[in-house]
């Protein structure tokens, strides 16, 4: 059994945490908290054992009536592999901590590429992680964007992808984000983070990325254009390719989704855990070839889809499994995978 420690039990914390709890050979040595919040008591009713991050922090918990198991010191020892899901830049603080214990740490986008040895993709590049003592799981829209490119690429050629990157301004539990009546060009310079970020795990892709802000809570949606070196004759093709992968889901036109609130939705009504959608949600009618040129949207939702990436990351690292099997074992006990 993997014994995995989660160190930040937030968005991206928590899902990982339930997720590895469903898999077979893993076992959820415990997750930090910082202050026993609502968050730390549904943690404790899960069962699962709850550390402090934070030493000096510990009487607030047991003023609190909530029992803790420990330090994240102590954690972090005990576990093959810790994953870092802490607020960005707070990953690299604790780098030294995971360095100390001798502790494999994977990362999340938040964090700088040249924190780790190796950023990750299960679809891209799952066998460079293998050994690594400090890998990054790509952002929400990079991983997006990378499990979209990697079948591309291998049947097309990619000469040339242009993606713009229009993203949600906070997640529904961040009452404090932005922007409330705007769009932002984001950055207004270019290229956005995300083009280099896809180069971390294909370097010779040719990408240039656009990003924007506009205030919506639910999905990230990417307008991508990609010039193919060997372009099919239909569309139907590039359906047919996409289609064949696990976490990529075409929107049948029939189910009448228009948008990131209807998928939402149907999340929900399909008795999806948070209403999380792994997948990238492509829209079918929107897969169009122009000439050389392939044209889609897709919705990606940033509190969920780096979840999988997670688990398989933490396979890879330790070398327990190839990618094929660590893929397909992920995406059978979560659920992955939508009708
Ligand atoms: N949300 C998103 O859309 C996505 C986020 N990411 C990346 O994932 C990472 C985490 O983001 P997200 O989950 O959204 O962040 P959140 O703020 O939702 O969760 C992080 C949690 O870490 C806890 N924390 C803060 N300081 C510490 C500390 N020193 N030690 C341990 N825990 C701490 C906080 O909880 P408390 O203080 O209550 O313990 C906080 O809730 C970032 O790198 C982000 O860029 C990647 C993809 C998508
Ligand atoms: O990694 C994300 O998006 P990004 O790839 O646009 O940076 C997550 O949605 C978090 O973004 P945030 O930094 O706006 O919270």
């Amino acid at each position: 059994m993997i014994r995995v420690a989660v160190n930040g039990y937030g968005t991206i914390g928590k899902r990982v945490a339930d997720a590895v709890t469903l898999q077979p050979d893993m076992e959820l040595v415990g997750v930090a908290k910082t202050r026993p919040n609502h968050e730390a008591e549904t943690a404790v009713r899960k069962g699962y054992p709850l550390y402090a991050a934070i030493e000096d922090r510990v009487h607030l918990f047991e003023e609190a009536g909530i029992e803790l198991a420990g330090t994240v010191e102590e954690l972090v020892e005990a576990a093959d592999v810790v994953v870092d899901a802490c607020p960005s830049g707070i990953g690299a603080e604790n780098k030294a901590m995971y360095e100390a214990y001798d502790t494999p740490a994977l990362y999340q986008g938040g964090e700088s590429a040249d924190l780790v040895d190796v950023s990750f993709n299960a679809r891209g590049n799952y066998d460079e992680a293998e050994g690594a003592d400090h890998v990054r799981v790509v952002s929400c829209n990079t991983t997006g964007l990378s499990r979209l490119l990697a079948p591309v690429e291998e049947a097309y050629g990619v000469e040339k992808a242009r993606v713009t990157l229009v993203r949600r301004g906070g997640d529904p539990g961040q009452t404090g984000r932005g922007p409330i009546n705007d769009i932002l060009p984001n950055p207004v310079t270019l290229p956005s983070h995300h083009g280099p970020d896809v180069n971390t795990i294909f370097p010779d892709l040719d990408i240039d990325t656009l990003g924007m802000k506009v205030p919506a809570t639910l999905m990230h949606t990417h307008s991508v254009n990609v010039t193919l070196e060997d372009a099919p004759d239909a569309a139907d093709e590039v359906r047919d390719l996409l289609a064949e992968e696990s976490r990529l889901f075409l929107i049948p036109e029939r189910h009448d989704i228009d948008g990131a609130g209807k998928l939402k939705e149907y999340a929900y009504d399909i008795g999806r855990p948070r209403g999380d959608l792994w997948e990238n949600c492509i829209w079918e009618e929107s897969v169009s070839i122009e000439g050389d040129d392939l044209y889609l949207f897709q919705a990606i939702h940033q509190e969920s889809d780096v979840v999988p990436e997670n688990v398989d990351a933490i396979r890879a690292v330790l070398g327990e499994a190839d990618r094929g099997e660590s893929m397909a074992r992920t995406d059978e006990t979560m659920g992955v995978g939508l009708p």
